[in-house]
């Protein structure tokens, strides 16, 4: 019998957990980005093996401060692992382990659902001090897994060690299902990460894009469909705003053909992108706004 499993996947900003999924899943499916906290959505990866289906939860990076932006994501946290059949806990081996790394032991100790512990990054980083740490902890924590997301080492164990935590069941989505996101959410996360490679130290996490619009146009007899997409990256600021569109508009226009580009890879139509950029001040302190972002 075949196993079938929802997993969340849970750890520090940065510990690698995008990157991770994306190397198990063969798909793009969450965005990756060198800036902390990208993550902002329970985004779901689906990973099918001979052994089964494992459903990847991708909570946001666990953060332990008391800005209502933070709380939020916490709450978010603290879902994904009520309702999951068995948790990755990602380690980042390449930085000492401070005070959130103590409060996600703490939390995890307490979880029903079994866990698989993995240290990331150690293609640069020898993760002797995690173990410790885990040694240390009053809980009955199970040892960590050498890995890394980036090179792949370590992969093949800890899809066997997921699998060897996991019920036995009838998978949950068709095989060539690699993502339950709908498409304007895809196309949305796209966009903003290129918006944030693109952006200066403070700017990404005052960003995030809203899609206004999406049309598919029917052209001449042989030609491949257009599909129309109006989008605004959306900032906090008017400074902000001269930021993302660049001198002479060569910021968001970088923005706009890259990001088209990408859209194109993933879906049968010819992409047309009007992008255009607009504040929202305060955006991160209203309910309704966050809320939207964390669906
Ligand atoms: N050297 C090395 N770098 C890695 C590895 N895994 C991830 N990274 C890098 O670490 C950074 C953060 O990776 P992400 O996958 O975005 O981290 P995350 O845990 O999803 O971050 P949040 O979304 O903020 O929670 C990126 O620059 C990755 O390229 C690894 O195994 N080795």
């Amino acid at each position: 019998m075949k196993k079938s499993a929802i997993i969340a996947i849970v750890g520090r900003p940065s510990a690698g957990k995008s990157t991770l999924m994306n190397a198990l899943c063969g798909e793009k499916i969450s965005i990756v980005s060198p800036v902390p906290q990208t993550t902002r959505n329970k985004i779901k990866g689906i990973m099918n093996d001979e052994a089964g289906q494992l459903i990847f939860m991708d909570t946001p990076g666990f953060h332990n401060s008391e800005r209502k932006y933070n709380l939020e994501m916490r709450n978010l946290v603290s879902e994904s692992l009520s309702d999951c059949d068995g948790i990755l806990y990602v380690l980042d081996a390449s930085r000492p382990p401070g005070e959130e790394e103590m409060q996600l032991i703490a939390l995890l100790s307490g979880q029903k659902a079994p866990l698989v512990i993995a240290f990331n990054k150690t293609d640069i980083a020898s993760p002797e001090r995690l173990r410790e740490l885990l040694e240390e902890s009053p809980g009955s924590l199970p040892p960590g897994m050498e890995i890394s997301a980036a090179t792949g080492h370590g992969l093949e164990e800890l899809k066997q060690a997921l699998f060897s935590i996991s019920p036995e069941g009838e998978a949950l989505y068709p095989e060539d299902y690699y993502t339950d996101q709908d498409p304007e959410f895809r196309i949305a996360e796209i966009i903003r990460e290129r918006a944030m490679m693109n952006a200066r130290d403070e700017l990404p996490h005052a960003m995030y894009v809203e899609i206004h619009d999406m049309e598919i146009n029917e052209r001449e007899e042989g030609k491949i469909p257009q599909l129309w997409i109006r989008a605004s990256v959306v900032v906090e600021t008017k400074s902000q705003v001269g930021l993302v569109v660049g001198k002479g508009g060569t910021g968001i226009k970088e923005i706009r053909v890259k990001s088209q580009k990408e859209i194109g890879r993933l879906f049968p139509y010819r992409i047309h992108l009007d992008l255009r950029v607009k504040t929202n001040p305060k955006w991160r302190r209203n309910d309704a706004v966050l809320r939207r972002l964390m669906k």
